[in-house]
């Protein structure tokens, strides 16, 4: 399992992820999507890359914001995985014009 990374990987990693704030443990990007049905839809395929890579956001839906948060449970911390997802994310948001 990876290892959980201490706070200078995780502001490295942070400078790449600009729409990626940490909260303690987790990082979180909230996104508003163009209707809540796109919502909806942007919300289905980031679960399905979560499945894809046996790791899992915790998701907040509110009309056509959604919110994504990150964090490696099983670690007790951010590693790599969480950080993977994030630009897994941000590419699925690119591709349902979400902002
Ligand atoms: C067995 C399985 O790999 C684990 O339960 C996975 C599933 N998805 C997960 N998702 C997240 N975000 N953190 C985890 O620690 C985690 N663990």
């Amino acid at each position: 399992m990876a290892g959980t990374l201490d706070d200078d990987a995780i502001t490295t990693h942070l400078k790449e992820l600009p729409d990626w704030s940490r909260a303690g443990d987790e990082i979180r990007r909230e996104l508003t999507a163009p209707s809540f049905l796109a919502g909806i839809d942007l919300v289905v395929e980031v679960a399905r890359a979560a499945e894809e890579a046996d790791h899992h956001p915790d998701i907040d839906i509110r009309w056509r914001t959604v919110t994504f948060a990150l964090s490696t449970h099983s670690a007790g911390g951010l590693t790599v995985k969480d950080f993977d997802l994030a630009r897994r994310i941000d590419r699925i948001a690119t591709e349902h014009a979400a902002q």
